[in-house]
């Protein structure tokens, strides 16, 4: 007799039919009850009002996570053409007309439905701060020109204003943090170095500040639940076209009509005027009396004198607190990894310096020891698509950030290493625009968001094999139902 297999039973196959039914019904609602929502983005776009050029980001986030954890991404940029808008204060319309290339641009990138809700903003910086010192109603018809331009667009403009310097810092500080993810969970944070035309900025957390030495330095932010006192300081006149402004200031006292400067290379020859050289309030108080109109500026390449001559742009003479980095301003013991960014990196990336971890104090100084000495007719023809006033100053901008660092902040050889030459983090330009975005539009919220304990991926195969688990404990719950499997002893 041919033995009937146990599972052919009508009552099992109706049962198996069931479960196997049941579990698909019940994995399909979990899938679907739980699956993100399709995305759709939002978008938000800043403008950064440098002193050498401005510059449009547009930031990407999905819609339903704005004020969550959700990722906020640069998505494009756009280098507006021409100067910074504080070289318009002869021309101000100018300065707005010089910003519709990059605002054609925008429109094109976020999507048509999206523009009246996109918050557009301009924030500007240290080549504006300078103007408005110089000649506040030529900054004020610069920015009326620019917000003329603003308030054109689609996008739902939310003013043009300047940054402070500690807004400038702090915004370059969140930025960095943001996009490496140590806000969200509470991990060491990196200090930031921005270093711009104008003006320059540092910003870390010292566990030994609390702000109340130097309170002007103080930024407290509560972010995700966490707490922290920030010490940041912006160096006005600092940044390196204005340091380069004070350093041939330093050698242009004797109003003679030609200098032989260390920190271009030999070979190197151009006629400048002095008006336009000391036309900043960097270096206007210092313009020597019986100037002739122009000098003859004349490199010879020799980084140890260049650098005696940017050191003394810095002041080490007075500090009235327990620590000082220079000019009488407080700063108290550097702490953590930094990320140098902007001109940083543009000048140690052209200088093939970016790599801390092989290029040591002692190689960044033999590196500029040469390359300052390399004739100019050899750098020209080596790089002929560089930027020729970028190509003639890499030797006093390498110099002048080697001796901000050390002389100025106090790096040693020792935590040299501790500071990373960056330009973007994952796939974002580091600088203070997105810092400042995600403020402006309250995105980084003061507490911890309730998150999900488990993850969606995790939250499926939970509920999928616990599925099949209780269906085969259902199937073993019946055994006492299933036909006698082994042959029964015949008795004759
Ligand atoms: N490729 C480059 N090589 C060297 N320097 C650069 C390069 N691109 C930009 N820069 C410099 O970076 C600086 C950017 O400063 P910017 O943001 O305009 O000024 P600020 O932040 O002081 O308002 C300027 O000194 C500019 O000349
Ligand atoms: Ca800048």
């Amino acid at each position: 007799m041919k033995e009937k297999n146990p599972w052919h039973t009508p009552v099992t196959i109706i049962i198996t039919v069931i479960g196997v039914i049941a579990i698909v019904a019940l994995v399909t609602v979990a899938v679907l009850q739980n699956r993100p929502l399709l995305q759709k983005y939002k978008y938000g776009i800043v403008l950064d009002a440098g002193s050498s050029h401005t510059a449009l980001y547009i930031y990407e986030w999905p819609a339903e996570k704005d004020n969550n954890t959700g990722r906020v991404e640069q998505t494009h940029s756009c280098k507006v053409k021409g100067p910074g808008i504080s070289s318009y204060a002869a021309a101000p319309w100018k300065a707005g007309e010089s910003l519709r290339d990059c605002m054609r641009e925008a429109k094109l990138q976020v999507p048509k439905k999206r523009h009246h809700e996109t918050p557009l903003y301009l924030g500007a910086t240290a080549g504006m701060r300078l103007l408005n010192k110089e000649d506040s109603s030529a900054s004020d018809l610069v920015f009326k020109a620019v917000e003329e331009t603003l308030q054109k667009s689609p996008f739902s403009f939310q003013g043009a204003r300047i940054l402070s310097g500690q807004e400038e810092g702090a915004f370059g500080w969140v930025t960095v943090n943001y996009l490496d993810d140590r806000l969200k969970q509470g991990l060491e944070t990196t200090g930031a170095l921005d270093l711009g035309g104008a003006s320059t900025q540092i910003s870390f957390v010292s566990d030994n500040y609390d702000g109340s030495e130097s309170p002007s330095n103080a930024v407290t932010f509560r972010l995700y639940g966490n707490d922290y006192n920030l010490y940041t300081h912006s160096f006005l006149c600092y940044g390196k076209d204005q340091a380069l402004r004070m350093t041939l200031a330093q050698q242009t006292q004797g109003s003679s009509s030609e200098i032989s400067d260390p920190c271009f290379h030999p070979g190197y020859t151009d006629t400048r005027n002095y008006s336009v050289l000391y036309d900043s309030p960097c270096v206007s108080s210092r313009k020597p009396q019986g100037a002739p109109a122009t000098f003859i500026h004349r490199g010879i390449g020799n980084f140890q004198q260049c650098q005696a001559f940017v050191k003394s742009v810095f002041n080490f003479t007075h500090c009235k607190y327990s620590r000082c980095s220079f000019n009488g301003v407080f700063q108290p013991l550097l702490q953590g990894p930094f990320g140098a960014f902007s001109a940083y990196y543009f000048v140690m990336n052209f200088l093939n310096l970016t790599d801390t971890s092989i290029h040591s104090l002692e190689t960044v100084k033999e590196k500029l020891t040469s390359y300052c000495a390399t004739p100019w007719d050899q750098l020209r023809q080596r790089y002929p698509d560089v930027k020729i006033k970028y190509l003639a100053e890499y030797c006093f901008s390498g110099t002048y950030i080697l001796t901000l660092l050390t002389e100025g902040y106090n790096f040693t050889s020792e935590n040299y290493s501790n500071i990373k030459f960056i330009k973007k983090i994952k796939g974002s330009d580091a600088g203070w625009t997105l810092g400042y975005m995600l403020n402006l539009t309250n995105m980084i919220p003061a507490e911890a968001p309730d998150t999900p304990i488990l993850p969606h991926a995790s939250y499926v195969s939970i509920v999928s094999i616990m599925a099949i688990v209780i269906f085969f404990l259902f199937i073993l719950s019946l055994r006492p139902l299933w036909p006698r499997c082994s042959k029964q002893p015949q008795i004759v």
